[in-house]
């Protein structure tokens, strides 16, 4: 299949860069293993300015986890850092929120879905009032003000999931990591809950990493896609998706620009998948 042309990436301007919102610079990370080491992630190096919103695919197994796990502060890399709005991530750091594909594992099912949004607030030691302002709001953000008081047994798939997206809002992060959250949702709400993903990212001040291996949902969501390379991940290629800023379900999948990008990520991990299979290593040199 003939490479989609496509414009030269502009992710990188020139002239003086702001500090950005997250800089992770040569991540590295090796699993001990059982008796023999696994390398998960070889060497990544890419940066989201403030407000930006980046989507990450690659193939099955190449890593997304173990990236998402080193960025939140959850697992320590082997070597290289991370940096949040310049401060080195060594453990969870406050001003950070993650939503996993696993909703229902993620919420207890004996609080209320207010009880779920309200106790990271205060665990966070945020006051009573304010507290009660943030769980409304966010609530009313995922349009699930009126199942406050039920439990998330009580709520479909995509309900749960937007619960666990009103709880990530609720703590006002300045980053927002989402590791494949409609996996498990149907194609349906699926679509719902990615409008309403971008709907709170243009109103509100944070910086998204959204990993999936959905390279539709990658185009349709983000300002930029990064494709990883097979494990030991590296990063293989990164464009900017220059659609219209407003995305819609219809119109922004039917236009050409669209196809093109998608076709492109498309190859790029068929690469990714066969340069694996030939040299048993990424696709770099
Ligand atoms: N705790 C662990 N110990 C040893 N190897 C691991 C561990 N966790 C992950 N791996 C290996 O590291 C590589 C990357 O795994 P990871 O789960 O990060 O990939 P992924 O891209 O998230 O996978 P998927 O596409 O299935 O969600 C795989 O080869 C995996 O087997």
């Amino acid at each position: 299949m003939p490479e989609p042309a496509l414009p030269p990436d502009t992710s990188q301007g020139s002239g003086p860069m702001p500090e950005p919102m997250l800089d992770v610079v040569g991540l590295h990370k090796t699993y001990p293993g059982d008796g023999r080491p696994v390398e998960a992630v070889r060497d990544l190096t890419f940066r989201l300015e403030h407000g930006e919103f980046v989507c990450v695919v690659g193939p099955s197994g190449c890593g997304k986890t173990t990236l998402l796990k080193c960025l939140a502060g959850l697992m320590a890399p082997t070597s290289g850092r991370v940096e949040l709005a310049g401060r080195p991530v060594t453990g969870p750091p406050a001003d950070l929120a993650v939503v996993f594909q696993e909703y229902g594992r993620s919420l207890f099912p004996w609080l209320t879905v207010r009880a779920n949004v309200e106790l990271p607030l205060i665990e966070k030691g945020t006051g009573k009032a304010r507290r009660r302002e943030l769980v409304e709001e966010s609530l009313a953000a995922v349009g699930l003000s009126g199942s406050a008081d039920a439990h998330p047994w009580q709520l479909s798939g995509g309900m749960q999931q937007r619960v666990a997206i009103a709880r990530a809002v609720a703590y006002e992060p300045a980053v927002l990591l989402m590791d494949e959250p409609f996996a498990a949702v149907d194609a349906q709400t699926r679509g719902d809950l990615e409008d309403l993903v971008r709907d709170i990212w243009r109103r509100l001040d944070v910086t998204v990493l959204f990993v999936t291996h959905d390279i539709d949902e990658a185009v349709y969501l983000g300002q930029r896609v990064l494709v990883l390379s097979a494990a030991p991940t590296v990063l293989q290629e990164e464009v900017r998706v220059d659609l219209p800023e407003e995305r819609d379900q219809l119109d922004t999948r039917k236009d050409p620009r669209f196809a093109e990008l998608r076709a492109w990520a498309y190859a790029e991990i068929q690469r990714a998948k066969a340069d694996v299979h030939r040299s048993g290593a990424g696709p770099r040199e």
